[in-house]
């Protein structure tokens, strides 16, 4: 049987360091700021355990584990992980963009490419094997850090000279292994993973930033660990008021390494900005990974398609040509995301033994992604006209008999009860306008980099030579002489 619900809680419950509003917390596990994602996420494992046939695969010594570890070494193997994530996004609707079957994909996709690793160091490789190994078969829930701060973005963070450990880096080699101090920008699902692993995003000077290029990973409760939580946006919420805030608000950390020691055997990369870069952009960690996010973001899109025409349904307009027009738009990002994720799934390319989605089309999802999900959001709130923000300031309005009677006579709809009504209504503000909703635009814009990152790997990867053969071939048969 793979790990349950009750499992992961009890492995959490592991003393590590988050602040939050001020204080250490202590119990992590049952504070009102994290205690409901983190039941959402192990509702995840027991859906997995639940439906272990589809879910699930045998590791080398009997261990049934998430398929997010399987090497895709067939075609069907692939397509098969695709589905458990796209399962698993729809257990929250697209809302929790971390879940375990993430970070795990990513180092099962350096795997794939272990060549790479025993070229550059085989001692290593041997850690990253071997971490493959331990993080499977514990079926481990990781979290990662791989932006440095953004301190001052037109320099490199050797040249924070002020600060120079404002970003991660090595303060010291010991026989043992290395102590690092430092921060990472962002560990979403830091308070709800068990493990962090390391890496590096952002261009480092060879040379230069060599002390920042690092990989490693480690238990979140490791001695000098500190997460620093954003506001927590589950924290004095309800399930009538703030549906998704509620229960899926996976929370985003700084974690900051206080000279924190990295024994060798979890050490993937020492000091190789080259080797930090290709560990994303060569091996299959950023595509399989991905597999994960694409099938999250065709879920997240069909939920929000039917929370726009159930709105329209509620205002008595779905029917109007143009608001018809604008629900087919919504439709339409929907299903071509569904069908780029199942392109991605369909057209693999092969590697070593492996089936690995194709990194052009992946690339190229991202841009759509980031560039289409502030458009859905506009137009469901175009949709929703002030609806969204005509609600009873509570669920508590509702034991008072004078209030609960004047929403009734307020909240009319013809297809809809007055508190079914602003259920409805509630529930597209915390998806479009709250707290909540406002950061998940900003993840779906940020989370595989900015903009004009996304742009650069597409346009390096893309085959112009091809594009160009076609106007060459009609340029050259005219004849100006
Ligand atoms: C909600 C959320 C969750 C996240 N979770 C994680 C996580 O779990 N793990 C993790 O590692 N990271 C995480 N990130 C960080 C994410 O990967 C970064 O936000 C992303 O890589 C962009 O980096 P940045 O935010 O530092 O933006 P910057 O690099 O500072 O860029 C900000 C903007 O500045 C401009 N700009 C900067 N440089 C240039 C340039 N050279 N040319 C043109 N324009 C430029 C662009 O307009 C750009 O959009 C998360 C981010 C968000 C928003």
């Amino acid at each position: 049987m793979s790990r349950t619900g009750e499992q992961y809680i009890e492995s959490l419950r592991d003393g590590r360091t988050i602040f939050l509003n001020g204080e250490k917390i202590t119990n992590h596990v049952d504070h009102p700021a994290f205690r409901n994602a983190i039941r959402s996420v192990a509702s995840l494992y027991d859906y997995q355990a639940e439906h272990a046939d589809r879910m699930t695969f045998k590791t080398p010594d009997g261990k049934s584990v998430g398929l997010y570890w399987e090497l895709p070494v067939t075609r069907e193997k692939l397509i098969a992980r695709g589905e458990a994530a796209y399962a698993w996004a729809m257990q929250s609707c697209g809302w929790l963009g971390r879940s375990p079957d993430h970070v795990s994909a990513a180092i099962t996709g350096m795997i794939t490419h272990l060549e790479l690793f025993e070229e550059y160091s085989p001692e290593r490789a041997e850690a990253l094997r071997n971490y493959y190994s331990y993080a499977r078969d514990k079926d481990i829930y990781l979290a990662f850090t791989l932006v440095n701060p953004q301190g001052d973005r037109s320099k490199t963070p050797s040249e924070h000279i002020k600060n120079v450990f404002h970003t991660l880096g090595v303060l010291e080699e010991k026989p043992q292994g290395i102590i690092v101090r430092g921060a990472k920008m962002l560990g979403t699902a830091a308070v709800l993973a068990e493990e962090v692993f390391v890496g590096v995003f952002n261009p480092l000077k060879e040379f230069v930033d060599d002390k920042y290029a690092l990989s490693f990973a480690l238990p979140l409760n490791t001695k000098g660990i500190k997460i620093l939580s954003r506001k927590s946006y589950e924290m004095g919420s309800n399930k009538f008021d703030s549906p998704l805030s509620h229960q899926f608000d996976e929370n985003d950390a700084v974690v900051y390494f206080d000279d924190v020691f990295v024994p060798w055997e979890r050490v993937f990369i020492y000091k190789n900005t080259g080797m930090c870069r290709d560990q994303f952009q060569v091996t299959a960690a950023d595509v399989l990974m991905d597999v994960q996010g694409m099938a999250r973001y065709a879920v997240k899109l069909h939920f929000l398609s039917g929370l726009a025409h159930s709105v329209t349904e509620a205002t008595g307009v779905n029917e109007l040509p143009a608001v018809r027009e604008s629900l087919a738009e919504l439709a339409c990002y929907a299903t071509n995301m569904e069908g780029l994720f199942r392109g991605l799934l369909n057209n693999p390319d092969r590697h070593n033994e492996y089936y690995i989605p194709n990194r052009l089309q992946l690339y190229a999802c991202q841009v759509v992604l980031q560039s289409i999900y502030p458009k859905v959001v506009e137009n469901i709130r175009k949709l929703s006209g002030g609806g969204v923000i005509m609600l009873p300031s509570s669920y508590v309005d509702l034991a008072n008999p004078e209030i609960r009677d004047l929403i009734e006579k307020t909240q009319y709809s013809t297809s809809l009860a007055p508190i079914e009504r602003v259920k409805l209504l509630k529930l597209v503000w915390d998806a479009i306008g709250s707290e909540f909703a406002s950061r998940h635009t900003q993840y779906e814009m940020f989370y595989s980099g900015a903009h004009f990152v996304a742009l650069s790997r597409l346009y390096d990867k893309y085959d112009w030579d091809f594009a160009k053969s076609m106007s060459r071939g009609i340029l050259d048969s005219i004849d100006v002489s």
